[in-house]
């Protein structure tokens, strides 16, 4: 690495300052890792070709290859509503629909960008219990009905690890695989956190795409230690065609490509991108122990990757807001989320222990 690579990197809330803000609202609140900032940096230091004509983004996209053991197809946009409007247009026509659990981000968070993107196909949201879709709830979507009104649904969206913080074990994959097969549906995977459900599940990345039939995953490297940048993984190359169109059309064609490929060559190449989920997995299962033994603390989900729900009275999250503590509560099913990050420190966790241990007896 040359000499003048200055090594800054992000750390967490400083616990000992008590004004600080404590941020675990989301893993969209960290900073750079140290390798993905290093090859930021080194990918700064001569000048390269637009467009994704770079060196970076032939070797990101090769290591990509590496890691699937597979030979996809790999695009690079700046965030992960892009990615996966785009990813899902290209899965079906406008007068087709995709099913989503009600809970999905596709469906909560994106504002219609799914929708449009695709021209309209329409979302079909379905109830699951600890926000996964089931084979069974994919069937009777389906087959409900077949008549000409009804937008025939041609793609199902899974979010791995999903937006309430539990994992698709292998055998739920594989059984969604199986109806989405019988009924000619392609799958898509909102892999916000794949990252985090590798790391959960101790699987593969291939084992937990292709091998289980997904089509295309949409890996997200803004919450896995990069700034921004997520990975369009086409697993069907023939779904990938004219992609590269559909980017630029949205925008999100990036000229100087190689600041979102390099940090990612930084993850894969230095496997910070499955211990920074290792980690934050860790800090998330720190809490949720933590918090076992507390009254008046529910735990609302199963903690199987970097996120933790608990169901806390108002006055509860009032306490943990004037110490300064941020998290969200319009995701899920209600509750305050707790979400962990690569830098997330044991400290910080252990804080938000004790100031809930004290809100609880005040
Ligand atoms: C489950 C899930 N999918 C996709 C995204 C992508 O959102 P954004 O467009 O904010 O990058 C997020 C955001 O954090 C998310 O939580
Ligand atoms: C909810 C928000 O859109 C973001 N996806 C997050 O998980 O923090």
């Amino acid at each position: 690495m040359p000499n003048s690579v200055p090594t800054t990197t992000s750390s967490a809330t400083p616990v000992d300052d008590p004004g600080a803000p404590r941020f675990l609202a989301s893993d969209n609140t960290s900073g750079i890792c140290p390798e993905a900032m290093e090859y930021l940096v080194q990918a700064n230091q001569v000048d390269d070709l637009a467009y994704g004509n770079d060196r970076w983004t032939a070797k990101a996209s090769d290591r990509f290859r590496e890691l699937f053991e597979t030979d996809c197809e790999v695009f690079f946009v700046f965030n992960g509503t892009a990615a996966n409007s785009l990813a899902l247009a290209s899965t079906c026509q406008s007068y087709h629909s995709v099913i989503c659990h009600q809970l999905a981000h596709i469906e909560t968070d994106e504002c219609g960008g799914p929708e449009f993107f695709s021209n309209g196909s329409k979302l079909l949201t379905v109830a699951g219990d600890n926000g996964r879709v089931t084979p069974e709830r994919i069937a009777t979507t389906v087959t409900r009905r077949g008549d000409i009104h009804y937008p025939r649904p041609r793609a199902v969206s899974l979010t791995q690890a999903t937006e309430v913080g539990t994992v698709y074990a292998l055998d739920e994959l594989h059984a969604i695989h199986d109806v989405a097969d019988q009924h000619g549906l392609r799958i898509h995977m909102d892999g916000a956190r794949f990252a985090n459900a590798c790391a959960g599940l101790d699987a593969s990345p291939a084992d937990l795409t292709w091998r289980a039939g997904v089509d295309v995953l949409c890996f997200s490297g803004t919450k896995n230690g990069l700034g921004f940048g997520e990975a369009v993984i086409f697993f069907d190359r023939e779904l990938a065609e004219d992609f590269g169109y559909r980017c630029k059309q949205a925008g999100q064609l990036a000229s100087k490509m190689r600041f979102l490929s390099a940090p990612w060559l930084g993850l894969l190449e230095s496997g910070a991108w499955l211990s920074n989920a290792q980690h934050a997995n860790a800090m998330a299962r720190r809490l949720a122990a933590g918090v076992e033994a507390l009254d008046g603390v529910r735990l609302m989900f199963p903690v199987q990757a970097n996120s933790v729900f608990l169901e806390l009275a108002p006055a509860t999250q009032q306490a943990l807001r004037d110490s300064h503590w941020t998290f969200y509560t319009f995701i899920g099913e209600g509750g305050a989320r707790f979400v962990c990050s690569w830098n997330t420190t044991p400290a910080l966790i252990d804080s938000l222990i004790e100031d809930l241990r004290q809100a609880l007896r005040s």
